[in-house]
């Protein structure tokens, strides 16, 4: 057995989260070669050379795993609450008050008090409203919106046409050359907390205090860090902050996104959307709108009731005891370390370039590596049963998500790599 085959098996064996997998269906947890296989200690196992049955999923950052418990619970909603009850579940079952009760429970995840996070709509559709809202509350004659330079392109998108409602113009600026970049004209600043393309996890303390010193609103796009790491929305003092539930939080495909507005901002909240489930007497039915107090003034139409309550039910998994987000960061930086660790000693030198940050500080929850050829070899990696994904034009990108990984997974990952790469 390699060194590595062998730390894997004591990682797995020593991890706090490794009985958290099986309340995720998955294909069964990749095995370590048995003891007698030959291999010196930096040499990759022979990894199989057909489709395994074993996937390694390392897509949790694109799509997360299915919770066990979300079947049921959806066939409860689709069969009893509107199959038998019907409109009573409006009340009876919650339905209406799911955006803001499911917007509690995943505000202990943010580091958010309850009452400022609102569930509802896609990621797009939140930037949007987050963006256009925080030009408002800015100052009176500012008229630019800083946008990270390498944003999700949505976010992008969505900013230059923010920019164009509000009469503003948008710049294009690295995270880390924002403080440099503000100035009195700054209305807004849109940031991603980990970049998706390279795995970077940006200073969110520090940037909020340079963004609110100069007297503009912030906009953090979480959909890369909530769930995998601490974010800390009430403590460093975030105006607005958007992300979705169908990575890190496993809400599924299209689950929907979710809004904060901080609670001293949310007097100001003007929203761009203002839909009649935000208005402060939805069932009036008045003509005049009236901006609901609160989170609630974050919504906009009628909630997608089957995404958000299989979304509830993905979220159990964070009442477990043995579950918090400090101990889903400590074992990301561990999977990540070991990764990194296992791509350097299986895959031949100057093969790939490592993108991802080393720094504890700077990682976010998946590796980047860059090699020309990336779209064939994820090709290849797919079809030997290691999930991850290409993103153009060259990034093979692994994600990792604690609650369902182990170390084995990780030591086989790397080993079939690095296999696909000679
Ligand atoms: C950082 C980031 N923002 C926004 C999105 C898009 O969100 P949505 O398609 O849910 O609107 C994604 C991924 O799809 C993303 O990675
Ligand atoms: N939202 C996605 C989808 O609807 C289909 C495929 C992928 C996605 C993604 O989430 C992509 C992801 N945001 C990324 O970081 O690349």
């Amino acid at each position: 057995m390699s060194d590595f085959t062998q730390r894997a098996r004591e990682l797995d064996a020593a991890d706090p989260l490794a009985a958290v997998r099986d309340a995720f269906v998955l294909d069964a947890a990749a095995t370590t070669p048995p003891a007698t296989t030959p291999a010196p200690a930096t040499t990759p196992a022979p990894a199989p050379a057909t489709t395994p049955a074993t996937a390694v999923y390392l897509d949790g950052n694109s799509l997360g795993a299915l919770p066990a418990n979300v079947p049921g619970r959806v066939e409860d909603v689709v069969r009893r609450q509107w199959g038998e009850l019907r409109i009573r579940s409006w009340t009876e079952s919650g339905w209406w008050t799911a955006p803001e009760r499911i917007g509690d429970v995943i505000a202990p995840l943010v580091g958010a008090a309850a009452g400022q996070i609102v569930v509802g709509d896609s990621t797009s559709v939140n930037v949007f409203k987050a963006l256009v809202a925080a030009v408002r509350m800015a100052p009176d004659g500012r008229d630019e919106i800083l946008v990270d330079a390498a944003t999700f392109p949505t976010d992008g998108y969505i900013a230059s046409s923010a920019a164009r409602m509000t009469g503003c113009r948008v710049r294009a600026v690295a995270p880390a050359d924002v403080p440099g970049a503000l100035g009195p004209r700054t209305a807004a600043v849109l940031l991603n907390h980990v970049d998706y393309r390279t795995g970077r996890l940006h200073d969110l303390p520090g940037l909020t205090a340079a963004v609110r010193a100069a007297g503009a609103v912030g906009v953090w796009d979480l959909c890369h860090s909530a769930g995998a790491l601490p974010v800390g929305l009430d403590e460093h003092g975030v105006d607005l902050a958007v992300g979705c539930t169908y990575k890190f939080l496993n809400g599924g495909p299209g689950s929907p996104a979710y809004l904060y507005v901080r609670r001293d901002r949310q007097a100001a909240f003007d929203s761009p959307l203002p839909g009649w489930n935000s208005h402060a007497e939805p069932f009036g039915m008045r003509p005049e709108y009236e901006a609901a107090d609160g989170a609630v003034r974050g919504r906009v139409g009628t909630p997608d009731i089957l995404s958000m309550l299989a979304l509830e039910a993905a979220l159990e998994v964070w009442d477990r005891p043995d579950v918090s987000v400090d101990a889903v960061r400590a074992k990301s930086l561990a999977l990540t370390d070991f990764f990194l660790e296992c791509v350097e000693a299986y895959v031949p030198d100057g093969r790939v370039e490592v993108m991802t940050p080393l720094a504890h500080g700077e990682r976010g929850s998946q590796v980047a590596l860059r090699c020309d050829d990336a779209g064939d070899v994820m090709a290849r990696l797919i079809a030997a049963g290691v999930v991850g994904d290409f993103r153009a034009p060259d990034v093979l990108r692994f994600g990792f998500t604690p609650l369902y990984l182990g170390f084995g997974d990780v030591e086989r990952a790397a080993r079939v790599l690095a296999r696909e790469l000679s």
